[in-house]
């Protein structure tokens, strides 16, 4: 622990000390034997402290018996090299138009520098992260997204959707008491890989796998209504309402919430996304009564 976050906790009295754990237990008892599935989205990967942190949080969600499984993006990270190695890339409708060119650097950035960095950060606590991608074990098959931007079809390149799901190889990881770690690339059926939108990717998994919730740490506080002009932070919202909502929402909002959408629609209790620039954010939205960022759920609640 740091100096700062010692100092931090000596400020609290005994009984606040123990209220803090307190507020945890109904959740423990919830999600214990649970899979957690986080999406850790390139943008909240913003400096050393935050990703220790990240790390912390995972660690801590196994130790106390949850099972959380992490699916990475790296968009930044993918659009620094593009620009490192003078290869243009844009965005359409939230997704990388990606090149043949392009998508090499997208699996070398996912996978070679990402991945191991947050493998590496986890595993500082013992032997329990495991990187692979959607290539491996036959995870994820991907087919070729289309897209219609204003009425016109737009041709993204080598951007897949996840087609078939094959956790077999991640439920094992979870069943040795393991992390599983997953780069969101993916072969289609003739083996031709495909930059998959990590939100996409870990919403198929989460469905896939059962998981109780998904929670996406990015870099706002959550979905805003009235982006960016009048901007209100939803705090909970319903599929219903969400779904009616998709089609005024711009750039990385569109893949997460559609992301959202599809976990909750395909059985998973909650999908959140939340502010991953807030150290141990993870943790507040897990464990604590009043939650944060947005949350997406089935209905209202009866
Ligand atoms: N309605 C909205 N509410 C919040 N953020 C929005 C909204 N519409 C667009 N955005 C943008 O979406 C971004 C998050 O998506 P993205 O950049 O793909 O993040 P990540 O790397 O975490 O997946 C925000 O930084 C914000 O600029
Ligand atoms: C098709 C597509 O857009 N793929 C993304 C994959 C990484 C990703 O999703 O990263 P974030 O979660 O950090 O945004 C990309 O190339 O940036």
């Amino acid at each position: 622990m740091t100096a700062a976050k010692s100092e931090l906790i000596d400020q609290l009295g005994p009984l606040e000390k123990a209220h803090v754990l307190i507020e945890a237990l109904p959740w423990l008892e919830e999600f214990s034997g649970r899979i957690i599935l986080i999406k850790y989205g390139g943008n909240a990967m913003v400096d050393d402290n935050l990703k220790k942190a990240f790390a912390e949080d995972i660690v801590f969600l196994r130790r106390a018996g949850v099972h959380p499984v992490v699916v990475h993006g790296g968009g930044p990270q993918i659009s620094a090299m593009l620009k490192k190695l003078d290869i243009a890339s844009e965005f359409r409708g939230g997704l990388r138009v990606t090149t043949p060119e392009a998508m090499d650097v997208v699996r070398m950035v996912l996978m070679g520098q990402v991945n191991r960095e947050l493998v590496g950060l986890i595993n500082t606590h013992g032997p329990l992260a495991v990187g692979q991608s959607g290539e491996d074990a036959g995870l994820f098959t991907a087919e070729r997204k289309s897209l219609e931007v204003g009425g016109e079809p737009v041709d993204l390149g080598l951007v897949g959707e996840v087609g078939r799901v094959r956790p077999d190889a991640v439920a094992d990881l979870i069943a040795a008491g393991r992390i599983p770690v997953i780069a969101s690339i993916a072969p289609d059926d003739l083996g031709v890989v495909h930059n998959v939108n990590a939100d996409t990717a870990a919403a198929a998994l989460a469905v896939a796998l059962g998981a109780e919730k998904l929670v996406m740490l990015t870099d706002v506080a959550g979905l805003y209504r009235n982006w960016p002009d009048d901007p209100e932070l939803v705090s909970s919202i319903t599929a219903d309402e969400l779904r009616a909502l998709l089609s005024t929402l711009e750039s990385g909002m569109v893949p997460k919430m559609e992301a959202a959408l599809a976990a909750v629609d395909g059985g998973v209790n909650r999908a959140t996304a939340i502010d991953g620039r807030v150290a141990h954010s993870l943790l507040l939205e897990i464990f604590t009564d009043a939650g944060i960022g947005t949350q997406v759920v089935a209905g209202e609640p009866t």
